[in-house]
This record gives C-alpha cells, sequence and structure tokens, in this order.
C-alpha cells in the first residue's frame, strides 16, 4: 500500500514539473509573509516638474549606456501622458493578485516642492492619502519608501544635495513630514533605496543625474569619482540615523512600525578559484551593500574599503558612531536581482568596471564562453537563483539574522519594433526567473534566514531609468499610448501561487495535498 502511494506521488511530482508547475508553494514560507509588487513614485507616475533625477544633465553622450536620442524623445512623450499609479484601477489589479503588500516611495518633491525652505504641498498629501486609504480598505499593507532617488530640485540647486551636510536636515523635516502625515496608517519605512548603486551612477559614472563624475571613471564637466561617492553616501548614512532617531524618539511609539533601509545585494562569484578573485569577491561585498549596512549595524565602514580609500573615506566621529550604535534599524531590505564574476583588479590589469571600479574588481556574466545563466531583457542582470539562497545566508551570517525583506526581484523583457504586445504577454521567462528565486529564497527562508517578505518588481511595465521604456519589468503590460493594462501570464502564475492553487489544481481533496507537503 505504502509503495502504491509512493508510486503515485512520484508520479504526480514529475507531472508538476512536465507541466512547468513549481515545485515552490505559499505554504513553504510563513503565513504572515508578505507577498507584493514594488515600485518607485519616478518611474510609475507622471513626471514630477520639481524633482531632480534625469534632468538632461544626466544624458551626456558619454553616459555609460550612450543613450540613444530617439529613446529619449520617446520617453518624453510617453511620459506627458504617463497616469499617476494611484488609480481605483491598479489597486483592484493588486487585489485581484492576491498581494497582502504594496511597495512604492512618496515623491519627496510632491510633498515639499522646495524642501525645508517652502510649504507642504496640500495636493501631494492628499494623493498618497488616497493611495493608502485605498491599499488598506482592501487590506494591502502599504510598504514606504521615503526617498526612491528622486530629490527636491531647490535642494540641488541650492547646496549641492547629497554632497552638502545640509541635505541631513532636509532629509530628516522631510522624513517627520511623512511620519506625521501618514504614519498612522503605515507599519512599513524604508528610508532610502539602495544608495549603494544609485550614488555610484550619479557621482562615480555620472549616468544619472546630477551627471557627475571624473577620469578614469567616466567623463562629466563636473565632479571627482574617487571622493564624492562617499561623501554623497556618508551624508546618506547620517541622514537615515536622524530619520530612525525622529521615529523613534517621537512616532514609533504609538504608530507602531518598522524603519529599515533598502540595499542592492548583486551576488557575487570568483571568476577563477584564485586567492586574489575570492578576495575580490570580499571586496565587491564591502563596497557593495556593506558599505552603508556596516555603519548602520556594525557602526563603522568595512576595512577593505577602508584599506582601499584610505583619507577618501569620511571619518565617523566618536559621537556619530555612538549615534549609529544606539539607532541601527528594525529591519533590513534586499533588492536582488542577478549574481556576476568577478576577477582581481589590484594585481591584474582591467578595464574600469562601470559598478566595481571602485572595489578594484571587475565584474563579467560569462566564463570560459559560458553565461552565469540565462540572459534576461536587461543586460546587467542574468537569471542565477542559487544567487538569491546565497545572498541571503551572507547578509544573515553577516548581520546576526536581522529580519530582513526582499524588496523588490524581477524580470524585464527588452523592447525593440520587431516584438509584439503577444510577445510580452507569453512571459514565461519571468515565471521560470521568479519560480526559481522563490525556490532559492524558500531554502534560505528553510535554513533559518528571519525572511518576511517578497515584492516582485514590478505592478506594471514602467520608467526603467536610463533605458526608458525599453526595458519591461511589469507583470501587466502598459499599453504606452492608451495606458491599457493587460495581464502576462506572470499575473496568473503569481495568482495561483497566492492562493496555493497552483498545487491545489492537482490535488482538490485537502488530505492529498497535506501528504504532498509532508513528501
Ligand atoms: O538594481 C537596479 C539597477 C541595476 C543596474 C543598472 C545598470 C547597471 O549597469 C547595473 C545594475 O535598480 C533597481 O531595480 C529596478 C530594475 O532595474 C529599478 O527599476 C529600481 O528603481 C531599482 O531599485
Amino acid at each position: 500500500m505504502a509503495a502504491a502511494w509512493l508510486v503515485v506521488l512520484l508520479t504526480v511530482h514529475r507531472l508538476l514539473h512536465l507541466s512547468g508547475v513549481s515545485a515552490v508553494d505559499r505554504s513553504q514560507f510563513p503565513p504572515d509573509f508578505l507577498f507584493g509588487t514594488s515600485s518607485s513614485a519616478y518611474q510609475a507616475r507622471r513626471r514630477n516638474l520639481h524633482s531632480t533625477m534625469l534632468h538632461n544633465k544626466s544624458l551626456s553622450e558619454l553616459c555609460f549606456f550612450r543613450l540613444k536620442a530617439d529613446i529619449w524623445r520617446v520617453t518624453k512623450v510617453s511620459a506627458t501622458g504617463m497616469s499617476s499609479l494611484t488609480s481605483k484601477e491598479d489597486i483592484e489589479l493588486m487585489h485581484s493578485l492576491g498581494v497582502n503588500s504594496y511597495r512604492f516611495s512618496i515623491s519627496w518633491a510632491r510633498i515639499l516642492p522646495k524642501g525645508r525652505f517652502g510649504d507642504v504641498n496640500p495636493d501631494g498629501v492628499a494623493f498618497y492619502n488616497a493611495l493608502i486609504d485605498g491599499l488598506v480598505q482592501k487590506g494591502i499593507q502599504p510598504f514606504v519608501t521615503i526617498c526612491h532617488y528622486d530629490i527636491p530640485h531647490e535642494l540641488d540647486e541650492r547646496y549641492g544635495g547629497w554632497l552638502s551636510p545640509e541635505i541631513q536636515k532636509d532629509f530628516s523635516y522631510f522624513a517627520e513630514v511623512c511620519f506625521k502625515l501618514f504614519g498612522d496608517r503605515i507599519k512599513f519605512w524604508t528610508t532610502f533605496n539602495q544608495p549603494n548603486l544609485s550614488i555610484k551612477f550619479s557621482y562615480m559614472d555620472g549616468f544619472y543625474s546630477p551627471g557627475r563624475c571624473s577620469e578614469p571613471f567616466g567623463k562629466c564637466a563636473l565632479g571627482n569619482s574617487s571622493i564624492e561617492p562617499y561623501i554623497a553616501g556618508h551624508n546618506i548614512i547620517l541622514s537615515h540615523v536622524n530619520a530612525v532617531s525622529v521615529y523613534r524618539n517621537k512616532y514609533q511609539g504609538k504608530q507602531g512600525g518598522q524603519i529599515g533601509i533598502a540595499l542592492s545585494i548583486t551576488w557575487y562569484e570568483p571568476f577563477r578559484n584564485t586567492t586574489i578573485d575570492l578576495l575580490a569577491v570580499k571586496r565587491a561585498l564591502s563596497f557593495g551593500a556593506s558599505w552603508f549596512l556596516d555603519p548602520i549595524l556594525l557602526g563603522d565602514y568595512p576595512t577593505e574599503m577602508r584599506e582601499v580609500l584610505g583619507q577618501s573615506l569620511p571619518k565617523f566621529t566618536s559621537k556619530q558612531k555612538k549615534r549609529l550604535q544606539s539607532t541601527k534599524l528594525d529591519f533590513i531590505g534586499l533588492n536582488h536581482y542577478t549574481t556576476c564574476y568577478v576577477k582581481d583588479c589590484i594585481f591584474s590589469p582591467c578595464e574600469i568596471d562601470p559598478v566595481n571600479a571602485d572595489a578594484r574588481v571587475f565584474s563579467l556574466y560569462e566564463r570560459d564562453g559560458v553565461p552565469i545563466g540565462k540572459a534576461t531583457g536587461a543586460p546587467f542582470f542574468h537569471d542565477v537563483p542559487r544567487g538569491m539562497e546565497e545572498a541571503v545566508t551572507y547578509y544573515k551570517q553577516r548581520y546576526n539574522n536581522t529580519p530582513t525583506y526582499i524588496t523588490e526581484n524581477g524580470y524585464s523583457q527588452a523592447s525593440n519594433s520587431n516584438v509584439t504586445a503577444k510577445d510580452f504577454t507569453n512571459d514565461t521567462g519571468r515565471i521560470t526567473y521568479i519560480q526559481g528565486y522563490l525556490t532559492s529564497l524558500a531554502s534560505a527562508i528553510r535554513k533559518g534566514a528571519d525572511v518576511r517578505g517578497y515584492f516582485v518588481w514590478s505592478l506594471l511595465d514602467d520608467f526603467e531609468w536610463n533605458f526608458g521604456y525599453t526595458l519591461r519589468f511589469g507583470l501587466y503590460h502598459v499599453h504606452y499610448k492608451t495606458l491599457k493594462r493587460t495581464p502576462k501570464l506572470s499575473v496568473d502564475w503569481y495568482r495561483k501561487f497566492l492562493t496555493g492553487s497552483l498545487l491545489r489544481r492537482k490535488f482538490r481533496d485537502e488530505s492529498q495535498l497535506h501528504k504532498f507537503n509532508s513528501y
């Protein structure tokens, strides 16, 4: 009898595999786990005329992506027609998808067009109140990023944005306005979205606003790639600390939310199994998320950064170190998309790497002619599911299993004139990608990682920074002229995953489902 059961189960298991049904299912994650989709204000909405992000300065011909003028023109035309992602329709899409959380950012310039030097904009406040209330009504937990790159243009003009310590005052002012206005309904705040990557793009390569850099990292009119990224980073860390202390001292007690920061965590593997490439991996990790998480959680910058950068890396005063130690955060947000190989550039000659050059490493997506994983629409992301478990486990160990949310993970499709809307909605590559990364995440959780949520980037196709509208990350396809949303196959997959019906389809009887789970 038992043997017969085993045969049945094995056959069903095989069938599930053959039919492309994932082995991962909702029950492998804790019941109160947050599953959501992720977005940012600048990318999902009409362009905000007051904010600084991709104004012309950053569209220098020398930028790494060598952005073509025609992409930008298309971007501009479509951007003016983009509607806000607050429509009842979009909240309804989320509701029917079955997610229990939505990650979005608040446009700083929309709330405070002139930072602390001007008034609160009531239209902006009404906009976010409507969004938050709409989500809460549908049982969708708002998961809010206070700053996802864009800042009021005024702050750039007055004192040079992140390069001035003045911005620490502005950031905590803005954060406090958010806590005061929206905090009664917000249980999750993140101060910043992946400054470890955006700062490099803004001040090391110059391809995000304000487009500053110097050779050999890039060619820009102004900037200093060896110093400015770390000044900006220092101001971000101190801004984070200020905002967290304001929240802890004045709001957390009565509002009862959690506050953290989100970082980009590419996973790195050594190009060759040599000591120098293994050290290159350590450096790449230290110049990545640990640039921010080490000071915030361990009190100072990673030793690898100090060794390479010396005096170019700012120092925390002993007073600031005490504040870091007593403030910290409640959770870590991790944005994870890809793994790459890295090789040493201290003992070996290298070209300049656009993201990792400061760590004296070079990154590659291929070894001996074999790609590290399947290509995606974005040249900088490959499908390498094992990286999720590796990375989550690394940060679990380094930061003593601090509660963690995967604030972004997702897959993009590249547009060109030959691709039809139908090709976009038939997104089996995205299903394979998400399924693989969730399987890897479930394994990390099973081994003890305190991960509490996962967000797909993104609900809708949107504005992908220097790639404009040419990369589509959405579960829903957006027709940029009509703004019509069409579900891709991945919508159906995610919905079935969330309701548990991926399995239930095969096992209508719950007792069989139970047997399958324990097997
Ligand atoms: O992670 C990245 C970008 C990485 C990268 C870009 C260019 C390179 O050359 C290398 C890496 O952004 C995150 O992932 C998303 C999808 O991209 C963005 O839309 C989000 O705004 C951002 O949080």
